[in-house]
């Protein structure tokens, strides 16, 4: 959560010259509502059916670059739906991710105390991550520019 995953997606797909889709926004546009509202007034597993319908339809539909909410690879079916493309990890250590996403109510999971969530989210999901991932970059101290640049090396892709 707030590592860079639309900023960057945004500027991957501006290098490549090809599209750029968000599943948060995606959710957000088909539910008319804010995924804080769905996680409370339905509940987390509610959300990742939304979202995993989601992500599903972006593979099928979506030839570009596809950000994708940060619980979404939880799920076995979305993960093997990722096997075969190319799947960027960006990371960040737990004093940039408190500075990034602040006490934001926007992120339900990081509502209450977020250092402690967030370090339990990352153990929880960072082998997940790291399973999926084709390439990994790391975000603490480098602009959204240079991570990118970093991006494209690492994921062997030519600029348009
Ligand atoms: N490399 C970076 N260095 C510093 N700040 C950054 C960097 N990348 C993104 N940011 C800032 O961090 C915040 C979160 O970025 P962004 O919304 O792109 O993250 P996200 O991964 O899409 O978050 P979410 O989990 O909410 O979808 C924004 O204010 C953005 O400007
Ligand atoms: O990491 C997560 O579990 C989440 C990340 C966001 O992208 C949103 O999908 C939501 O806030 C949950
Ligand atoms: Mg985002």
């Amino acid at each position: 959560m707030g590592v860079g995953k639309s900023t960057v997606g945004r500027l991957l797909a501006e290098r490549l010259g090809t599209g750029y889709r968000d599943t948060d926004d995606d959710i957000v546009a088909e539910q008319g509502r804010a995924i804080a509202e769905i996680f409370v007034d339905e509940g987390e597993a509610a959300f990742r059916a939304i979202e995993k319908a989601a992500v599903a339809r972006s593979l099928a539909e979506h030839d570009g670059v596809l950000a994708l909410g940060g619980g979404s690879i939880l799920d076995a079916d979305t993960r093997a739906l990722l096997a075969g493309q190319r799947v960027l990890y960006l990371s960040m250590d737990v004093e940039e991710a408190v500075k990034r996403t602040g006490l934001n109510a926007a992120r339900p999971l990081l509502a209450v105390n977020p250092r402690k969530q967030w370090r339990e989210l990352m153990e929880a999901r960072r082998s997940l991550y790291e399973s999926i991932a084709t390439a990994v970059v790391a975000t603490d101290g480098r602009t959204p520019e240079e991570v990118t640049d970093i991006a494209l090396d690492a994921l062997e892709l030519k600029e348009a």
